[in-house]
């Protein structure tokens, strides 16, 4: 951008505080940043803005008109429809409940009796449909978010030293918006925490963009958050879409598929977050579907032309709405309510979060996206491709959006599903580091019982240039001034810090269930990325114990490595998102084992002729080179390692001078791996015994503190309800357990194979063992 364009948008770098972790180039604090107002070159001394800049900002903002949305839909004739469904559906079950035998609604032979009691069950259902509406809708006002703005201007310095924005980013959505006026941007934020809404439609904002409608759980309509909420942009739903389980609401969906649709075509910018809630571990969640198949319906029926999908990553130095531990340990969420909005703004004002990092990622828009997933499918043969044209007519309810035609698409709900997992994992890789991210990182894969400040400084060394060029740094400046200023931030409650004698600082992360599971939310901010490393380090580690050699000659078969580690990818497929739909998992194992083997925790075969060794290092360089300049590109390219005969494949040996640094790769899955074992060891006591999951749950997580007490366990974090959840999804997929669901309440039950025999038992503990860092073998030698 040019200069002049920089000015005429209103920005101008502000000076900032020569600070070791101020944010990096190219960004702005937002909290600073007054595009509209302030003293910048060529202001006019008469212009009042300059003395009063936050004031004039949030006057100056950019007007938008927000068109009411709820009346549109009112009208709408798929709703009326909808009403009319719903109606029959309810006399057909009263019917079947009383045994009657009569004809359809509007034939002729029902009495008057019957046709009057179904006009009343249609006006209570005209009823309802009014009152969803109601409750659904936004109240989207301008005047409200200028307020607004100009409260947060003053009050989020009070706990934030910086909300830090990429100022390319920004101006790249822009462009987009003002280039296609009519093409609504999709906001998709992992969510956090309660900040991260607030922050995105404050950013945009304040910067000319047109606010969005966000979809809120109706937990939120609490008393008057509830209708500043609605003011600000909410528009409510229902978290959980069907009350009843196997039945549909058929006439809530038709509804909030129409919101959604008509807010699209009045070009409204929508938001809404893809995980469904906020992250109880700090990992990623899998994504929820709902609302995207609406907006990726519109696009398929041409009710839009296109959407731009923004993946937006959000973090903190330190979680502003406190932490999850509760939860984690299995005990009940506090509902929100107005006294506990209250009690939590209180507590925020007066405490201190250190900085927020948002970045606004690269628009997709939905039209290119499903073409490149049409390219994907014609060249690889065994996928489908993706028209709308192509679906199939079936008898059920449908499945390709919230509601509407008997029409069933899978097609169209794995490309949902492609899209959306596509979305978490960009977002996820998007996402900034902060300095206490990298500092809980550090203490709980190497410095779990402690280290001097200057030697984890030097890891944080170590680790940053592990990082640099793939994923963005949120600070910046001298290592030992970051561990130091993360370890106040993190707080005593977490880290503890000590003077020995000779007045050197020692930290340790503090020795209980409730403060690890707190470090992990951060640390596992940089779980996701060393996942892939860390399954095939354990994975090595665990085929050379099969068969021990001495350490010098210890070795395997790159190939049996790559097949093993698949299998162990398998088993995480509901923790993490290992790989976009677009790539190929086996590819990117290859890619992370050769970076291992570049950072020498892996070794190839000493070959004695120079020439081939280097051109075996120069090919493994090449091919992290290219996969880091173009990682979009390399999702395409079918990499094949070490020359086109997989048969030539060289072995690959242990490196044991690295033994440290491959424990501290295997300690990333450590902690789940430890839960998802004590999951599949306590399946025996659903031997020929059925079980309610939460009671289920309950046990692991008793037996996992237990262990944890007892020292049996060394991952206090591995007490986690959600890690226990998704291994339930995953024993339900591979058919180990049977959930049924009766009223809301879940009954585990082992699948019939499981149930006869409890060696089958034994087969899935020894599967998911394989996930767990051997107990011994060559990496205990690094103790
Ligand atoms: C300057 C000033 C600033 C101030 C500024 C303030 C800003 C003021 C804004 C406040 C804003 C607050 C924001 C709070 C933040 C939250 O409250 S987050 C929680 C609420 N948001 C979300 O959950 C969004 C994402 N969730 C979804 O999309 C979920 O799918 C839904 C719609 C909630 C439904 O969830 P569910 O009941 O669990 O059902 P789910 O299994 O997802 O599927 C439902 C249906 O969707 C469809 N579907 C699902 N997956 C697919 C698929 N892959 N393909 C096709 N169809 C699919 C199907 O029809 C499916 O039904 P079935 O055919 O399976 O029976």
């Amino acid at each position: 951008m040019s200069d002049d364009e920089f000015r005429a948008r209103g920005w101008f770098e502000e000076t900032k505080q020569t600070n070791a972790l101020t944010h990096a180039q190219g960004t702005n604090n937002m909290l600073q940043l007054t595009p509209h107002a302030g003293k910048k070159p060529y202001q006019s001394m008469f212009d009042w803005g300059v003395y009063f800049p936050f004031l004039a900002q949030c006057l100056r903002i950019k007007r938008f008109e927000y068109p009411q949305v709820s009346g549109a839909a009112q009208e709408d004739l798929m709703i009326q429809r909808a009403i009319k469904q719903a109606a029959e559906q309810i006399v057909r079950e009263q019917r079947i409940e009383s045994h009657k035998t009569y004809n359809l609604i509007g034939d002729t032979s029902n009495d008057t009796e019957e046709s009057k009691k179904y006009q009343d069950i249609l006006s209570n259902q005209e009823r309802r449909a009014n009152n969803i509406l109601m409750n659904m809708r936004s109240t989207l006002n301008h005047y409200l978010i200028m307020l607004t703005s100009w409260l947060l201007y003053k009050l989020l310095p009070c706990f934030l030293s910086g909300v830090v924005t990429h100022t390319r980013q920004i101006e790249t959505l822009k462009k987009a918006s003002e280039r296609a006026p009519g093409i609504p941007l999709i906001f998709l934020p992992l969510h956090r925490s309660h900040l991260d809404y607030i922050m995105v439609t404050f950013i945009l904002t304040n910067n000319d963009i047109r606010s969005p409608l966000v979809a809120a759980g109706d937990n939120l309509q609490i008393p008057v958050f509830g209708g500043l909420l609605r003011g600000l942009g909410a528009f409510f739903i229902k978290r959980k879409i069907d009350p009843v389980v196997g039945k549909k609401d058929i006439l809530y969906r038709a509804i909030l598929q129409q919101y959604i649709q008509h807010a699209l075509k009045m070009s409204h910018n929508v938001e809404f977050f893809i995980e469904g809630g906020r992250t109880r571990t700090g990992k990623p969640c899998m994504p929820k579907g709902g609302i995207l198949s609406v907006i990726v319906n519109a696009f398929m029926d041409h009710s839009i032309p296109d959407a731009l999908l923004v993946p937006v990553s959000v973090n903190y130095e330190r979680l502003v709405d406190g932490n999850f531990v509760r939860e984690q340990k299995g005990e009940k969420k506090v509902p929100e309510s107005f006294w506990k909005a209250m009690a939590g703004i209180w507590k925020t004002l007066h405490s201190k979060y250190g900085l927020m990092r948002i970045d606004f990622n690269e628009p997709y828009s939905i039209k290119e996206l499903v073409q490149s997933y049409n390219k994907v499918a014609t060249d690889v043969s065994q996928f489908k491709v993706y028209k709308p044209s192509e679906r199939k007519l079936q008898h059920n309810q449908s499945t390709s959006s919230l509601y509407g035609t008997d029409v069933v698409c899978e097609e169209h709900r794995t490309l949902i599903d492609s899209i959306s997992r596509e979305v978490v994992y960009d977002c996820a890789t998007a996402t900034s580091v902060m300095s206490t991210n990298a500092l809980a990182f550090l203490m709980l894969t190497q410095f779990r019982k402690g280290a001097l400040a200057t030697d984890i400084a030097l890891a944080l060394d170590s680790l940053r240039n592990r990082l640099k060029g793939r994923k963005d740094m949120a600070f910046a400046g001298d290592s030992l001034h970051i561990v130091n200023y993360s370890a106040d931030l993190l707080g005593e409650g977490l880290i503890m810090r000590t003077q020995d004698e000779r007045g050197q600082t020692h930290l340790q992360p503090v020795q209980s269930i409730e403060a690890s599971i707190e470090l992990s939310y951060y640390s596992n901010m940089l779980t996701p990325h060393f996942a892939l490393q860390s399954v095939l380090m354990i994975t090595f580690h665990e085929l050379l114990s099969l068969n021990e050699k001495s350490i010098k000659t210890a070795r395997i078969s790159r190939k049996n490595l790559i097949d093993a580690a698949l299998a162990n990818c398998d088993v995480l497929r509901y923790e993490f998102i290992l790989h976009k739909p677009t790539q190929i998992l086996s590819n990117l194992l290859e890619i992370n084992l050769d970076e291992l083997i570049v950072n020498d925790l892996i070794k190839l075969p000493e070959i004695r002729e120079e020439p081939d060794s280097n051109a075996e290092s120069r090919k493994i360089a090449r091919s992290i080179a290219a996969y880091l300049e173009d990682e979009d590109d390399s999702e395409y390219v079918d990499y094949v390692p070490n020359g086109d005969n997989q048969d030539e494949q060289p072995d690959i040996f242990l490196a044991n001078d690295t033994l440290t640094e491959q424990k501290a790769i295997c300690e990333v899955l450590a902690p789940v791996s430890h839960t998802y074992l004590s999951v599949a060891q306590s399946l025996s006591i659903l031997y020929k015994n059925s079980m309610l999951e939460t009671e289920f749950i309950k046990f692991v997580i008793n037996s996992i503190s237990n262990k944890v007490n007892s020292g049996a366990c060394p991952y206090a974090e591995s007490v986690s309800t959600d890690s226990v959840r998704n291994c339930l999804k995953l024993l339900e997929k591979w058919s180990v357990l049977e959930i049924s669901n009766d009223h809301g309440l879940r009954l585990l039950t082992l699948g019939t194979l499981y149930e006869t025999s409890k060696e089958s038992i034994k087969t899935i503990i020894g599967r998911i063992a394989k996930i767990v860092p051997p107990k011994t073998g060559y990496l205990h030698l690094s103790a």
